[in-house]
């Protein structure tokens, strides 16, 4: 997606910072594990304040991510027409706007859900913000296997907003975030290895070639598909989920196969926005299913 801000009103822009259409499957995703976490329904206050806590939080770090990376940004096609490198918000806006919108996210989550959630939110801003972002991201070419970790915790901050625990199942969320991180960026990478190359930085297909990359996808979306069984292996999920899952998972094999073995940028582009609705689908499964059974 081509990022330009220009003509867009400041409040779009700022709007922009947070990456909203990230964000809002991060939501999605907690927001379900809300659901997952409890058999009837959870509390109208954790519902608003734990989904506004998380999102405020999420956008934040993905602002403080853009100010940080804004000399990266500026020298890549994708990225260079974001608010910071085209120079129409400045660093220090940035900073206020991150410090007031995960300010309030995290003192929301606080008083208005519980404090475990608040500190479990804003280690996955550490950990995203600056980890990932800062260290992981320029160091190794497995920065976001082990930067994924970050982006696989919202089930987990849901589950936790509504029971303050984090039991086994919400791990399993996690987990299947966690396998799903490397086919859904290493297929926008094999695209875009030329941005990467240019920026200096060591994701997968710079350092390790276009045909281990597709080798990587593969592997993963298989663990992938072993680990959206176990929902229904350990009892958490019913039989119409099981099929979603495995229908899903078939499906993104298929894409990662093909992609191996008949590569295109245009098919790798396609499998990107496909992980995408991936996601999204097998995560309305879980929930769909959690209330038919
Ligand atoms: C380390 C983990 C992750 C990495 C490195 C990553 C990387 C990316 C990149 C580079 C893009 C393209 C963004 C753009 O063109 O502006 C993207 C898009 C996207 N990602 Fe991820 N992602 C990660 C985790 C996640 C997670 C956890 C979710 C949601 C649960 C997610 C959801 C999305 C969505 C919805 C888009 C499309 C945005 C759009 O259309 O503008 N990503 N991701
Ligand atoms: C508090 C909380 C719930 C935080 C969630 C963490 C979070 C926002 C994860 C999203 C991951 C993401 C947008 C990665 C983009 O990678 P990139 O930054 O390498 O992509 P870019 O090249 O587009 O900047």
């Amino acid at each position: 997606m081509n990022t330009s801000v220009v003509g867009k009103s400041a409040v779009s822009q700022f709007l922009s910072l947070a990456k909203p259409r990230v964000v809002s499957l991060i939501v999605f995703c907690a927001v379900i594990g809300m659901f997952l976490a409890t058999p009837g329904v959870p509390s109208l206050q954790v519902l608003v304040f734990g989904t506004l806590g998380i999102a405020l939080t999420a956008g934040s770090a993905a602002a403080v991510n853009c100010l940080l990376e804004r000399h990266i940004d500026a020298q890549m096609a994708r990225t260079r027409g974001r608010p910071l490198p085209s120079g129409v918000i400045s660093s220090r806006q940035t900073v206020t706007f991150a410090f007031l919108v995960g300010g309030s996210g995290l003192v929301l989550l606080h008083y208005f859900v519980n404090p475990l959630t608040m500190w479990l939110t804003f280690g996955t801003f550490v950990g995203y913000a600056f980890i990932y972002t800062l260290w992981l991201k320029p160091a190794t070419p497995q920065n976001i296997v082990i930067g994924g970790a970050s982006g696989a915790m919202p089930p987990v901050l849901g589950w936790s907003a509504v029971t303050g625990t984090v039991p086994a199942e919400a791990w399993l969320l996690f987990l299947i975030i966690f396998m799903w991180t490397p086919p859904h960026f290493w297929s926008l990478a094999l695209y875009r290895t030329k941005d990467y190359e240019r920026a200096g930085l060591p994701m997968l297909p710079v350092t390790h070639g276009s045909l281990y990359t597709r080798r990587s996808i593969v592997a993963y979306t298989l663990a992938l598909i072993v680990v959206t069984v176990m929902p229904y292996v350990i009892g958490m999920n019913g039989l119409p989920y099981l099929v979603c899952a495995l229908g899903l998972g078939g499906v993104f094999l298929y894409r990662a196969v093909k992609l191996l073995t008949h590569y295109s940028d245009a098919w790798a582009r396609s499998t990107f926005k496909f992980s995408i609705l991936y996601l999204a689908a097998l995560f309305a499964a879980l929930l769909v299913d959690h209330y038919l059974v």
